[in-house]
């Protein structure tokens, strides 16, 4: 202990929310707000002040709110987070003598006392503050004192003192110099409001043709943002778009040596054309690529670009800087892998090279390169393959420079290293929500992603598919279950995907059965879609954006509250924004196969409702109407003609 800290008697304790001890910030977008709790005390029975102290990083002053008393000398305030950027917050406590008199003095006027000597007592500590306040509140504190010094009217002096007006005065300008301050400054980081609220599509570039055999281009794509939109997705996302790898390059179905002709596996990046800054010269050029990212913004699509941070055998990088590879010694290196799966066709980078100050400064420019071409997101691939500590460094050079840049990490992998990857700054996170179908699995991880410090730095990014997962719930529950899987991603989780085109078109044969990579998969040859084709599942894509998009109650995954049903194949949640004006009820029919029935509790007190409340509950995905007079309500979801409620309560 510190020879200043001897008379300070608060004690400040168990501030939350901080992740690590303070290590790194909490995450928050613009428009939402920040709640800290904090157990203060002091020893004896003096009353504690405790206030909440915050700043944006780049501020010299801090601003100081009072916090709430919550009973057990627990506290709590919040403050709203308006503009993106750091804020620091920390919380100040000290012992209140003047409220501490107060409260004495009401119990000694109740009980009849002689108050003579208090209101001398009053006197002295309200002229202190008086020395403290400003001039005209100087003045006010000054009547005050003279008042208790020549009392004429015991009782109107005590209401007087009493008075909110002077606790208001004395609670600014009172004695604060014995005020504890916690022992850390902690950070929140807001960003963008699309690190909380977007939804994906996911395309090969290059089967964008509309002509059989042709290889698509960036001038196709453009052709297809009307489509992207009109389905209303916001951020289309693109596997890489380098030149690809010559060199044990893939062929169809992931075999390990290809055909003449077979165009390879995107994530196979570098060839003589050029490495991560380089365009495949089948795609277009880097004009090209600018014109499409700026018209896709024109029409409210942002581009996402993947970042895969590893080389084909052709990549310049092999030639150019041979140490940021790992060599054996017969002058090969093991390909990349991601155990169980085995990527023969790229290798690793060497995070552990001599010279990995420059390998990191090239990585970066790489991010750079792109940013500059118009590109504010990426998909990173595998980041839980390369060092924490170069994720660390990059994302915070990056985002110091363009603090508008989204990173999504890609690690499916232990949850340790997943929240890890979130900790350290990435934006979204994929999760396990792909392979989460019961009723009972869907809870558990929604309590686990929102209920718990989680909800602080890791933004789930929930997608039915990708295209290395076929989830054996697509394949074996057809329209309903892509259906049902797509309804839940996008109301389950404010950020959501999916990898587009099969999905639209329920495409779910299994490369060999019991596996969960595509047949045929796009990955290594290119395909014709027909993107006019209608479908069912299309349809409600369009119906759940739109939803999405109107009700801001869908827009955030942190108020989510499970619902009561008596038949578990059916899961219900309701959601609603701040304000108690947008609340959504999500009934889903987790079965594919058969009709689910059964009462579903709707959870009133959550809505705000009263329990004999009567409403409406109006399905947005069908547009058909109920009127609910009770608590519990009866549900029938038939798989194949829609398993899913949408209900707005109106
Ligand atoms: O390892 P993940 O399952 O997270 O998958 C991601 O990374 C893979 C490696 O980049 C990538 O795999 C694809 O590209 C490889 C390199 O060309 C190739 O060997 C694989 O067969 C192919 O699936 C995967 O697509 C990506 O999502």
């Amino acid at each position: 202990m510190q020879e200043s800290e001897g008379r300070k008697r608060a004690i400040i304790e168990h501030v939350t929310p901080q992740i690590n001890c303070g290590q790194f910030p909490i995450k928050r977008v613009v428009g939402e707000k920040i709640t800290i709790q904090a157990d203060v005390f002091g020893d004896g029975h003096d009353a504690v002040q405790v206030s909440l102290k915050y700043r944006p990083l780049s501020s010299q002053e801090w601003q100081e709110i009072p916090m709430n008393f919550l009973g057990n000398d627990h506290w709590e305030a919040s403050f709203s987070l308006d503009a993106p950027g750091k804020y620091e917050y920390t919380v100040a406590g000290w012992i209140d003598h003047f409220l501490t008199w107060q409260k004495g003095l009401q119990k000694k006027f109740d009980a009849g006392q002689d108050l003579r000597v208090e209101f001398l007592i009053g006197a002295q500590l309200i002229e202190e503050a008086a020395e403290r306040a400003p001039e005209q509140e100087r003045a006010m504190l000054y009547e005050r004192a003279h008042f208790l010094r020549q009392p004429s009217n015991m009782s109107a002096e005590v209401q007087q003192v009493l008075s909110p007006e002077v606790s208001r005065l004395m609670t600014l300008y009172g004695d604060k110099s014995e005020s504890g301050i916690y022992k850390r400054t902690l950070v929140v980081d807001v960003e963008r409001k699309k690190a909380l609220f977007s939804s994906w599509y996911e395309l090969f570039p290059r089967s964008a043709s509309q002509e059989w055999g042709k290889h698509g281009t960036f001038k196709d794509c453009e052709a297809l943002i009307p489509h992207v939109v009109r389905m209303g997705f916001d951020v289309l996302y693109l596997p890489p778009i380098h030149p690809i790898g010559r060199a044990f390059r893939k062929g169809k179905n992931n075999n390990v040596t290809s055909q003449p002709g077979e165009p390879g596996s995107p994530w196979a990046i570098g060839a003589a054309e050029g490495g991560h800054k380089a365009i495949h010269p089948e795609l277009g050029t880097v004009e090209d690529f600018v014109s499409f990212v700026n018209k896709a913004r024109e029409s409210g699509l942002e581009i996402a670009l993947d970042l895969a941070l590893q080389c084909s055998q052709d990549h310049p990088y092999v030639k150019e800087h041979p140490d940021w590879f790992k060599w054996r010694p017969d002058g090969t290196v093991q390909y990349a892998e991601n155990p169980p799966k085995k990527y023969q066709d790229v290798l690793p980078i060497n995070f552990e090279t001599e010279d990995w100050q420059n390998l990191w400064y090239e990585l970066k420019s790489i991010v750079d390169y792109w940013i500059d071409k118009g590109v504010h997101i990426f998909r990173v691939d595998n980041p839980h393959t390369k060092p924490f500590n170069f994720w660390e460094w990059l994302i915070r050079e990056v985002r110091n420079e363009h603090p508008q840049i989204i990173f999504l990490s890609e690690a499916f992998t232990r949850p340790r290293v997943m929240e890890r990857l979130a900790k350290i700054g990435f934006t979204q996170s994929y999760t396990y929500y792909t392979w989460r179908n019961t009723a009972y699995e869907i809870k558990q991880y929604m309590t686990e992603l929102t209920k718990t410090d989680m909800r602080e730095y890791f933004r789930p990014n929930f997608w039915p598919n990708t295209p290395d997962i076929l989830p054996f719930s697509l394949q074996q529950g057809g329209e309903p279950a892509f259906i049902s899987r797509l309804v839940m991603a996008a109301t389950l989780s404010s950020n959501y995907g999916l990898y587009g085109p099969v999905y639209e078109f329920g495409i779910n044969a299994p490369m060999t059965p019991g596996k969960e990579e595509y047949l045929d998969s796009e990955k290594y040859e290119i395909k014709l879609w027909d993107w006019n084709a209608e479908t069912k599942i299309k349809d409600v894509m369009i119906r759940i954006n739109r939803v999405r998009r109107e009700n801001v109650a869908l827009q955030t995954t942190w108020n989510i509250e499970f619902a009561d049903t008596d038949n578990e194949r059916l899961l219900a949640y309701a959601k609603m924004d701040d304000a108690r004006t947008n609340r959504m009820l999500m009934v889903v029919n987790l079965d594919p196969y058969h009709l689910q029935a059964g009462y579903v509790k709707v959870p009133l007190y959550y809505f705000g409702m009263n329990p004999g409340s009567s409403y409406v509950v109006h399905d947005l995905i069908t547009g058909a109407r109920y009127n609910w007079h009770h608590e519990w309500n009866y549900i029938e979801l038939h798989p194949t003609l829609m398993p899913v409620h949408v209900f707005r309560i109106e």
